[in-house]
């Protein structure tokens, strides 16, 4: 592929240029520190340093032109390199890196699944039951990355990579032979502020529901709503049929399908209110459900094999992708009832202790209501909750989980998530002061304890036959992030390794999902 500075920039808000468009562009970076000879350095003001600050180390490692943000830059051009002077530097990346990859979304049926809870999980299963139904599968969600038959974790720390990431994912799936691509939408992404999936070309949206989560970052939930709902005002982008997928079981789908063009095929899916891929929970446990359908496309009973409503309402989600992709609802079903569950999604570890241990990245207060609810009912014993809550991140969100989780399980023990820059006894405090409103009080009701590793022993030393204990909010993760470095963290990993120091373990049965190598 070889591409000037001129080729690129269709779709970029741009103020001015100085110097040669004409200049050919071997890569696109917004680091400098990756910036090669031939790279076009894009500069972005962020929260903790200014990429402006380093147009100077851009141009001595071989920068062949760069995209400065006209509130930032100040001048003066360097000589000899071109400058394209833009409205947004952040938002400009996507349309330059679509443009530099040569558009692959468009080679690619884009499907997109934006949503506050399931997002993971529908992106992993509308991919694996595409891939059973024959075709081939490119996909991007927060646990993990996929091209075809290769599949390995996203070690990103996003969930939605920034453009040039997803862009060059989506070249390397066209190379590769892909014929679909899956991608997790998060708002943030797809925030007018970011733009990351711009350029995508996406054939299909989905939404699967909205909850209180990332409001410091997007300023109200109208406007978080607004952010997700972009997912299907890009839909406009394909030349070609798209489809705008709702849960009608939410109430706010209404603004997404008002978001997706008018040419758009809407469909709705649901367990309750009236949708045309209507399902009926006809059987429901720990281990998985039965959904009755009925669709334009036909009746089927799915069996689920993940617990509880809201995969049942996820599964559905995936199913109606595939329906409009052209699959056979009999196919779609009978791939759906070997799907397994992304890892750190309700993952079960299991040493042969006589109390349950389950890891969840639940870390929000939707999710905390919901996995309670689904479990409590299950367990004989005392529900014990490990968990924190991410530093620099949505502040409110602390009290209310540790109000959820002081309210429905019996011991918490308050811990690290991500700290990040912020006091991690200070974030503890926050929580703790939500589980006091429950009426938990410290020693007896919550234990702070922010070493995570410390934390999950004394949750499991605590633990007593018939309990189960919850560890929640890492999941897949695989660091703990502190201000001035990371460690490297494996939830289940770190469970098992208790679990063998209180003597158990000579059982070991792996988790399912942890069974396959990545
Ligand atoms: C909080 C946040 O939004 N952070 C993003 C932000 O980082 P930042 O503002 O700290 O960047 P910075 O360190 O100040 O640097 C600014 C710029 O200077 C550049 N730089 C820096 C140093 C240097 O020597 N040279 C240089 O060029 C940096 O590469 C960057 O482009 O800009 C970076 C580059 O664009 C992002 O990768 C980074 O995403 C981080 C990893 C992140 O955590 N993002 C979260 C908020 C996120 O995107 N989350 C969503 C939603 C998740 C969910 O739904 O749960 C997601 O899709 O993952």
């Amino acid at each position: 592929m070889s591409k000037t500075l001129a080729d690129l920039l269709p779709g970029v808000a741009v103020q001015h240029v100085i110097g040669d468009l004409a200049v050919p562009i071997r890569s696109l970076v917004y680091d400098s520190r990756r910036v090669e000879p031939g790279s076009l350095f894009v500069a972005i003001r962020g929260q903790h340093s200014d990429g402006h600050q380093f147009l100077a180390q851009a141009i001595s490692r071989g920068a062949a032109a760069l995209v400065v943000d006209q509130r930032y830059w100040q001048g003066p051009a360097p000589a000899g390199v071109p400058v394209v002077v833009v409205a947004d530097s952040r938002v400009a990346l996507a349309p330059l890196a679509a443009a530099f990859y040569d558009y692959p979304g468009r080679a690619l049926v884009t499907i997109g699944i934006t949503g506050t809870k399931g997002k993971s999980t529908t992106t992993d299963l509308t991919a694996q039951l595409l891939a059973a139904a024959g075709r081939a599968v490119g996909m991007m969600s927060t646990v993990d990355f996929q091209i075809g038959a290769r599949r390995w974790p996203n070690d990103t720390r996003q969930s939605t990579p920034e453009a040039p990431e997803v862009q060059a994912l989506l070249r390397e799936m066209v190379a590769a032979g892909c014929d679909t691509a899956v991608i997790e939408a998060t708002s943030h992404a797809l925030s007018p502020r970011w733009g990351r999936l711009v350029g995508c070309a996406f054939a299909v949206a989905v939404m699967l529901n909205i909850g209180h989560e990332h409001l410091d970052y997007h300023g109200s939930f109208e406007q978080y709503r607004a952010d997700k709902a972009q997912l299907f005002a890009l839909l406009a982008e394909r030349a070609g049929p798209t489809w705008a997928i709702v849960n009608a079981d939410d109430p706010n789908h209404h603004h997404f399908l008002a978001a997706a063009p008018a040419t758009a095929t809407r469909l709705r899916y649901g367990l309750n209110e009236p949708a045309e891929v209507q399902g009926r929970l006809i059987q429901s446990g720990p281990m998985g459900s039965v959904v009755r359908v009925s669709s334009p496309w036909g009746e089927a009973d799915l069996t689920v094999p993940l617990p509880g409503r809201f995969n049942a309402s996820n599964a559905l989600a995936a199913l109606t992708v595939a329906l409009t992709q052209g699959i056979p609802l009999a196919t779609a079903a009978a791939a759906l009832a070997s799907v397994r569950a992304p890892r750190g999604r309700m993952a079960p570890v299991n040493a042969g202790q006589p109390f349950g241990v389950i890891v969840d990245y639940a870390h929000n207060p939707d999710s905390f209501e919901q996995i309670f609810a689904m479990l409590r009912p299950q367990v004989q014993g005392r529900m014990i909750a490990v968990f924190g809550s991410a530093g620099e991140r949505d502040v409110a969100k602390r009290a209310i989980q540790g109000e959820i989780a002081g309210r429905m399980c019996d011991l918490l023990v308050l811990t690290d998530e991500d700290p990040r820059g912020e006091d991690r006894e200070a974030i503890i405090a926050q929580i703790a002061a939500g589980a006091e409103q429950a009426g938990k009080r410290a020693g007896s009701g919550y234990l702070c304890i922010p070493d995570r590793a410390q934390a999950i022993r004394a949750a499991l030393a605590a633990a007593r036959p018939g309990d189960l204990v919850l560890l929640l909010g890492k999941g897949h993760e695989g660091s703990i992030i502190y201000a001035d470095h990371s460690i490297p963290w494996d939830e289940e990993g770190e469970a098992r390794r208790a679990l063998a120091e209180l003597g158990y373990g000579n059982h070991v049965e792996m988790p399912e999902s942890s069974q396959e190598s990545r």
